[in-house]
C-alpha cells in the first residue's frame, strides 16, 4: 500500500476517489490498488487547501443563541481547513447581548467584521436561526464575489428566507439543506469542491 504522502500527491486519481468515498474503499492509483480511509480523504482536503485558508463563519448572536453548540462543532471542523477569523461567534461565553465593550461599540464590531469578510477566502454561514447580522454579512459578501456556503436545517421546521435561498447560483453562493449529524461530511464536500476549482 502506498504511503499517505504519495497518495495525496497523486491528484489525477484522487479527484475520482475523493468524491465517491464514504468510508473505506479501495481504488486504483498509479496502477496499484490501495485502501483509502475517511481520514486520508480529510488529509487530502487539507493538503489541497493548504490548511491555511482564511474562513469567515457567520452565525446568529443577537438573533438568538439556540444553535451555539452546533456553531462550536462547525468552527472546530472549519479549523481543520484553515483559520477561522470570526471564531468568537461560537464562543460559549458570548450571549445574545453580543460582544460588549469595544470602545467604539457596534461600529467597531461592524468595521472589523466587514474587514474580515474582505480578508476571507470563503464564508460559511449557519442560517437556520434567523439573524439580521448574518443576512447583512451575506449580502455584503455576495458583492465581494467570495465562495459562500449557507447551511440550513429543515428539521428546525423553519423556512429559509427567499433572499438567501434565492441567492444560490450553484457557483459562488451555495445553500445546503442538511442534518446536524452530517455537518462534517457536508463541510468536507464543500472544501473538496473548492480544491477542484
Ligand atoms: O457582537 C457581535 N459580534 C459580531 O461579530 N457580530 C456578527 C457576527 C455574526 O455572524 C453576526 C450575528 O449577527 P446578529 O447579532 O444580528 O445575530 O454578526 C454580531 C454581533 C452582535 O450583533
Amino acid at each position: 500500500m502506498l504511503q499517505r504522502s504519495v497518495l495525496v500527491s497523486c491528484c489525477r486519481h484522487e479527484c475520482t476517489w475523493h468524491e465517491s468515498l464514504q468510508k473505506k474503499r479501495s481504488t486504483v492509483c498509479g496502477g496499484k490498488r490501495q485502501e483509502v480511509t475517511q481520514s486520508d480523504r480529510k488529509q487530502f482536503c487539507l493538503k489541497r487547501t493548504g490548511g491555511n485558508m482564511q474562513i469567515y463563519f457567520c452565525g446568529s448572536i443577537r438573533g438568538g443563541r439556540d444553535d451555539l453548540q452546533l456553531y462550536r462543532r462547525i468552527v472546530t471542523e472549519l479549523q481543520r481547513y484553515g483559520r477561522v477569523l470570526s471564531e468568537h461567534v461560537a464562543d460559549a461565553d458570548l450571549s445574545d447581548a453580543g460582544e460588549d465593550d469595544p470602545a467604539e461599540g457596534d461600529q467597531a464590531i461592524h468595521d472589523r467584521d466587514v474587514s474580515w469578510l474582505r480578508q476571507s477566502d470563503v464564508v460559511v454561514a449557519e442560517v437556520t436561526q434567523p439573524s439580521l447580522g448574518v443576512g447583512y454579512e451575506l449580502g455584503r459578501v455576495v458583492d465581494m464575489k467570495k465562495k459562500v456556503l449557507c447551511l440550513f436545517r429543515p428539521s428546525s421546521g423553519r423556512r429559509l428566507s427567499a433572499m438567501i435561498r434565492g441567492a444560490a447560483d450553484g457557483k459562488c453562493f451555495m445553500v445546503k439543506d442538511y442534518n446536524e449529524e452530517d455537518v462534517e461530511k457536508v463541510l468536507e464536500q464543500f472544501f473538496s469542491s473548492l480544491s477542484r476549482t
